[in-house]
Formats: structure tokens, sequence, C-alpha cells
């Protein structure tokens, strides 16, 4: 645990001076960057008009020097952090950007974190050095230095008693003791060793972090984000990275930690955003969601929905063709749908065959009783007779519909609708009746992966469009030949005087590469793009709270990311999910085999020792086989619960909650209920709290809120009050879980308020 110790020493003023002046000349030089920037930015805006190539690429630099800005603008506040002394080398500034002075051939002014330069900072220990004698953290607000930290490495310089566990503790003790905010910050001014290693893993492979609360998987996640945009910049500038969280209202907490670094280009997405055109908010009762998230339950149940919808007439239907009678017999039908399914092409691709298959057939029966010779010879059709008689067959509006019906053009979403109100479809399916819901019911993010499934079953046929595509290139070169041929024809009159050679546009282009200069280039980031893109496959992709991910959402990820350049952080210790995971094996080994390394987080820097003690009660309770994290710290405050009789829970807890609130002025206080009571509580305390949050989506930035244990996955508040612990075990079939998660969200203290006698596992707080 972080106590006070000598080799943090003090500085003189002299010191505080100079740093404060190498401060303000990076802000001079950050300034005169973001200028320069900036007026760049403002001419190419001027700039009007040119060629079509020269509006891209003009575009191309705007959103570059736009984008520079914004990074200098996001660092405005602690650009410099810390500074490290060697033995035998210059002191090196380390900041959230790299910065270079004017003339580059000398050393950069600040390095960026994320540089090797800058690991030592992160690394370097009394006893490991590695060649740093002292290592400095610089407190700033604003462009203002108010203090600094020194942490002497160098044993023949200071007294040796450094710490091996705990790098810069003196930062890491201010930012773990500092009211929340309802937002999280980076920790990059106090990345620890086992959190640096994984920042810094490589790109390649899968890399599965399990750690218990607080052990900063988050933090490390969104920093290894940067980290690797940083390191890997144009691979995952063109791939994209996608944030993988379990909800919308913990996407808003992590939002800040990203753009603090001065990186953006991410796409922060739940399970629910992954299918692009829905919004899958709504929720599945326990049971239902796991059954959607079941990948030997599903597979084929959605395999069987899309051959069911591949039908055969009982008999034959009859329609009218060119004035005369046509019969589909079901013979007919059955043997186009047995060649096209053999095609083994999804769905609507493999309708070309049917189709073809069925015509074919249809044309002979014509051509039968059209062309037979009434003295028995072959058929009187010619080939061309019988082309003509398919074209007409395939154009009869007739025909056409009686063999949609057969075989209809299918979307995902009409596919699952049908098969999710539909008690027969289910059935037939091979699914339980427990999944039938209302037509009007909206999705949910466990429908996400059966939609994205189904879009994998069914394909797109996009045979028209890129006949259209195709149709509309070759009427641009048509165009595009005009052009070059209008400029040929002027050169010949204005030029024919001029000695010298003089290039024309027609010769350095033909007329495709004319049409390809002038096609719009997409301008939009790799983030905007995967995010419209069902299919877009991405550099990497991170994943918080992977534990609570089904077998189902498994497989779409892995989909997104055939490289399998997948970073999984999580505890199975803290699984809510029916349909979550226990073990990593589970969920990796089915796609990498042992090919994924598992790396442990063992220190919980949000929780005190005197929480902790509470939790790893509840944790032996889980019985997972997971270690408690150790506890970096003590808050001198231990943890109470408080039995009031049920009928004044309200009042008592309101009364709780203005206590906790005044004492932890301005930090935040969590109520965690069950989800029974979250409608009255929440209604309760709205009324008596007013400015408390409450609802789907409570705002974090409220002093109070109020929710339940499952909307509190990943999050913190400094003071967190625990309502009916019983009833939030007895809730779900992980309800201990459940209220292992309640109990760690704590960063200061906790209080558990019930009206039944205390849960056994709790009895240390009777
Ligand atoms: N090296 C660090 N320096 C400063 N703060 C840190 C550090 N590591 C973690 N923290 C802080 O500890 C808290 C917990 O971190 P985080 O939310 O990332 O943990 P977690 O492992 O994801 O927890 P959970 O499993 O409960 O979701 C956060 O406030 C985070 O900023």
């Amino acid at each position: 645990m972080i106590a006070r110790k000598g080799a943090i020493l003090s500085s003189s003023d002299a010191d505080i001076d100079s740093e404060q002046a190498y401060l303000t000349a990076l802000y001079q030089r950050l300034d005169q960057l973001r200028e320069q920037a900036d007026s760049r930015l403002k001419a190419i805006l001027l700039e009007a008009g040119g060629t079509p190539q020269g509006r891209t690429q003009r575009e191309a630099t705007r959103a570059h020097y736009a984008e520079q800005l914004a990074q200098m603008n996001s660092v405005e506040n602690g650009l410099c952090f810390g500074r490290l002394d060697f033995s035998a080398d210059h002191p090196r500034y380390i900041g959230r950007i790299g910065l270079f002075a004017e003339d580059r051939d000398q050393d950069p002014l600040l390095v960026d974190w994320r540089a090797q330069a800058a690991r030592a900072f992160y690394l370097a220990t009394a006893v490991n050095p590695d060649g740093v004698t002292r290592r400095r953290h610089l407190r700033t607000r604003g462009r203002t230095l108010t203090g600094i930290d020194d942490e002497v490495l160098d044993l023949a310089v200071g007294d040796g008693s450094g710490r091996e566990d705990v790098t810069g503790e003196a930062a890491l003790l201010s930012a773990l003791t500092a009211n929340r905010t309802g937002r999280m910050r980076d920790i990059v001014e106090t990345i620890q060793a086992e959190q640096d290693e994984v920042i810094r893993s490589g790109l390649a492979g899968a890399l599965v972090v399990q750690g218990g609360p607080g052990t900063g998987k988050t933090a490390v996640a969104l920093h290894r984000a940067a980290y690797l945009l940083y390191t890997y910049r144009q691979q995952l500038t063109r791939s994209g990275v996608l944030i993988l969280g379990p909800n919308t209202t913990f996407l808003r907490y992590i939002s800040q930690v990203l753009p603090s670094l001065a990186e953006t280009g991410v796409l922060l997405a739940t399970l629910g955003d992954l299918f692009p055109g829905v919004r899958a908010r709504g929720t599945d009762p326990d049971e239902v969601a796991a059954l959607k998230g079941d990948l030997g339950l599903m597979l084929p149940a959605l395999e069987n929905a899309v051959a069911d919808r591949q039908t055969v007439p009982d008999d034959f239907v009859e329609i009218d063709h060119d004035g005369y009678p046509l019969r589909i017999e079901r013979a007919v039908v059955e043997d186009a749908r047995a060649a096209a399914r053999k095609s083994g092409r999804p769905h609507n691709v493999a309708r070309a065959v049917f189709v073809t298959e069925a015509i074919h057939v249809l044309s002979q029966q014509i051509a039968e009783r059209i062309g037979a010779d009434p003295l028995g010879g072959e058929n009187l059709l010619s080939a061309a007779d019988l082309a003509e008689t398919r074209r007409e067959l395939r154009e009869d509006i007739d025909v056409q519909q009686a063999l949609f019906d057969f075989w209809p053009v299918l979307t995902p979403r009409q596919v699952l609708r049908d098969l999710l109100t539909d008690a027969g479809r289910l059935e037939s399916a091979g699914l339980p009746a427990s999944l039938l819901r209302d037509r009007s019911a909206g999705w949910t993010p466990a429908d996400v992966p059966l939609l994205d499934e189904l879009a994998e079953l069914l394909g797109v046929d996009d045979t028209l469009k890129k006949r259209e595509q195709a149709r509309q290139r070759e009427a641009a070169i048509e165009y595009a030949e005009g052009v070059l041929e209008i400029v040929e024809g002027s050169r010949s009159l204005d030029f024919e005087d001029v000695e010298e050679e003089i290039l024309s546009a027609i010769d350095v282009v033909d007329a495709s590469s004319f049409v390809e200069r002038h096609e719009e280039a997409d301008t939009r980031t790799a983030a905007e793009r995967a995010a419209a893109d069902r299919t877009w496959m991405f550099g990497h992709v991170i994943v918080d709270e992977a534990q609570e991910l089904s077998p189902m959402a498994w497989r779409l990820l892995m989909r997104r990311c055939p490289s399998r350049s997948i970073t999984a952080v999580g505890d199975v210790a803290q699984t809510s999910e029916p349909a979550g995971s226990t073990t990593w094996e589970q969920v990796f080994e089915p796609y990498v085999g042992q090919r994924w390394r598992l790396v442990e987080l063992s220190v919980n820097y949000r929780t005190p020792a005197e929480v902790m003690a509470v939790a790893a009660d509840v944790l032996a309770e889980v019985g997972s086989g997971v270690k408690p994290p150790r506890s970096v710290r003590s808050a001198g405050v231990n943890p109470w619960a408080r039995q009031v009789p049920a009928g004044v829970l309200a009042e008592e807890l309101i009364a709780d909650v203005r206590k906790e609130a005044a004492a932890m002025e301005p930090g935040r206080v969590g109520v965690l209920v069950p989800a029974r009571l979250e409608p009255s509580l929440g209604a309760a305390l709205v009324a008596a709290v007013p400015g408390a949050a409450v609802g789907e989506q409570p705002d974090l930035r409220n002093q109070v809120v109020l929710m339940t244990v499952r909307q509190a996955k990943g999050l913190e508040f400094d003071s967190v009050l625990v309502i009916c612990p019983d009833e939030i075990i007895a809730e779900s079939p992980r309800g201990m879980s459940d209220l292992y998660v309640a109990v760690t969200r704590a960063t200061q203290r906790l209080g558990i308020v019930h009206t039944a006698p205390l849960p056994a596992v709790l009895s240390s707080l009777a």
C-alpha cells in the first residue's frame, strides 16, 4: 500500500522557476505551431475552384490541418507532466504529444509518452533505474506549474527506499484520491509498470487482460488504443480501431479519455450499434438474452429460418402467360430450389440460380406446347426462339411474382422480425416459444449478432447495382472521350504555330483514367466509414467488459476482425449476463486455438482496502477461483450497513444520500439498487434531491446518480450506497457477481442500506 517515503524530495524555488520557464517555452512553441496550422487551414478554406483532383487534394490537406489543430488544442491541459534525468544524457521532458524546435536536428523539446524514449518514465525503479537518476512529476494548472514531485532512483544519490511496485507514488496518490467528476480521466501521468506492459504490447494477435475491479482495465484499454494508433499510425488510420463498451452511459463516461490523449479516430460503440441502420436499445429478459446468445442453438435455427422462406406449392400454381395458362408444378420448384441450395451461395445471391433453373424448365414446357412437330419430329423452335421465350418469361410480371413468392429477396430485419413474432416460424426453426415477442417491440443488443448472421446467410445480390455502376462508368468514359477530343481539336488550332512541344490533357491521360480522377474521393475517416459498413474489417478491436459478450456476439466481432488483432479486457468474476463467459478459453479457443495471451492485472487503484475486504468475502462466494486484487491505498473510513423498515426505505435512503453528498462534496454519490426497486426509489430520490440522475441513461456528471448494478458496470463513484443486497443476489442467476460489482464501485466510502437481514456474505458489516 502507498505510504509516503524518503525518496520523494521537495523541490527548491529555483527548480520551480526553471521548470516554469521550460513549461512556458513549450507552450510558446505549441502556440507557434498552432498559429501555423491555423493560418494554413484558413488559406485552404479561402481557396476555391480548381480541378476535382485538386479539390480532393485540398480536402485531404484541410482535414490534416484541422486534425493537427484539434490535437494541439486537446493537449492544452497537462501538455508536459514529467521529466527524466539521466546519469549520461540530457534531461528528457515527457508530455501528451511530441514537440520539436524549429531546428529538427536538435533533441525534441517534448517526448510523446508513447515513444520508446519515454518508457523509462513508467518503468524505471531504484533497483532497475535504466540510467535514470531522477523522475520528476510536474503538476500544473493550465500553463502554471503548481508543484514538483521528485523520485531519486540513483541509489548513490537517494536513500534507496524506492518501492518496486508503484512508480510516481505522490502523483498516483493524488490522482486516486481526487474527487470523481462523472467522466473518466486519462492516467498518462501515472501509468504503472504492469499496465505499461499491456499498453505497449504489439499489434498482432489476441491479448486478454484479466483483472479484478479497479485494476485499470478500461484505462489500459483506452491508452492501448492511443499507443497503437501512434505506433501503427498508417495501418490503423486506414483500417480503424473499434472500442466496444457495454452500454451508451459507459461510452459517455469514457468519451473524454482519447481526445485528451489527442486521438479521435476511434469508433466507440456498443454491441447494439454494430448493425448499420439499427440502434438496438431494447432489453431482453435474462433467459431470452441467454438463448439468443447461444451459438449451438441459434446458428442452425437461423439457417432453418432462411430455408423455411424457400417454399414450394402444395401441388402447382397456375398463372396466365401471354394469354395462355401456365402451370408451375411443385416438382419444377423443388428442382430449382435444390439447384439453388446446392450452389452454396447465400439466399439472395442463390436466387439467380433458382430463377434461371425455373425459367429454363418453364420455357421447355412452352416449347413443347407451341413448337411440337405434328409429324413427331424434333421440336420446331430454334435456339433463338427458346432464348426469346425465356426472355419473355423473365419479363412476365406474373412469372416474376410467382417465383418471388417461392424464393423471395429477403432482408435480415424482415427474417428476424418474422421469426421472433410468429410462434409457428419459431417452432419450425427449432426455437423455444419463450423467444416470441410483440411485432412493435424494438431491437435489443442480443438481436444484433442474429441480424449480422442473417446478413451473412442472406447475402446481397448486387448484380443489378454493379450493372448500373458499370453502365454509369461507361457513359462517363464516353463523355470523357468527347471532352478529350475537343481538347485535341482545339490544340491543333491554338498551338499549331508554337514550336516547342506542349503537353495537353490528351498526352497524359486516357479517358478511363480521366474518369477515375474525377470520381469523388471518400473523405470520411475510417471510423466514420466503419460505422456505416457492416462488413468493415477493423485493424484492431478492443473489447471492454469482454466477459459479458455472448458466443454469438464474439462470432460477429471475429468477423469484423479477421486478423484476430484483438484486446479483450474484463473480469470473469464480474460476469452478469447469462450468456457471458466465465472462462477466457471458452471465448478464444474456437477462433485462435491456443494462440492468445493472457495478462493479469493485480493491483486495485479504485477501491480502498477497507472496502476491498468486504468485496473479498463476496468474491469468495462467487466461486470463480479469481483472487481479489490488492488495494493500493486505504481510505481510513470503514464501510457500514444499516437496516431500516421496508416501509420507510425511500425516506431513510434519501437521508443517507444527503449525508453522503455533503460529506463528499463535490464528489459523486452512486446509489445502486435492485432492478425491482429502481423505478420507485428513483422517483422518490428525484423528488427529494433535485438534479439527481436516474433512468435509462442517467447523466453521470450529476452529483447523485441512482441506477441498477447492471447499469453501473465499469463505472465508479466516490461514495456508493448499495440498497437491499439480498434482492440484488436473488434477482439473477449471477446475482453474487452483481453484488461484487456493486461493492467495488466505490473510490472512498461504501454504505449498505437493507430492509431484510444482511446476507451472510456481508456478515462482516453486521
Ligand atoms: N495508473 C493509474 N494512475 C491513476 N489512476 C489509475 C491508474 N490505474 C487505474 N486508475 C484509476 O482507477 C480507477 C479504476 O480504473 P478502471 O475503471 O480502468 O478499472 P477497471 O479494471 O476497468 O474496473 P472494473 O472492472 O470495475 O470496470 C479509474 O478511476 C482509473 O482512472
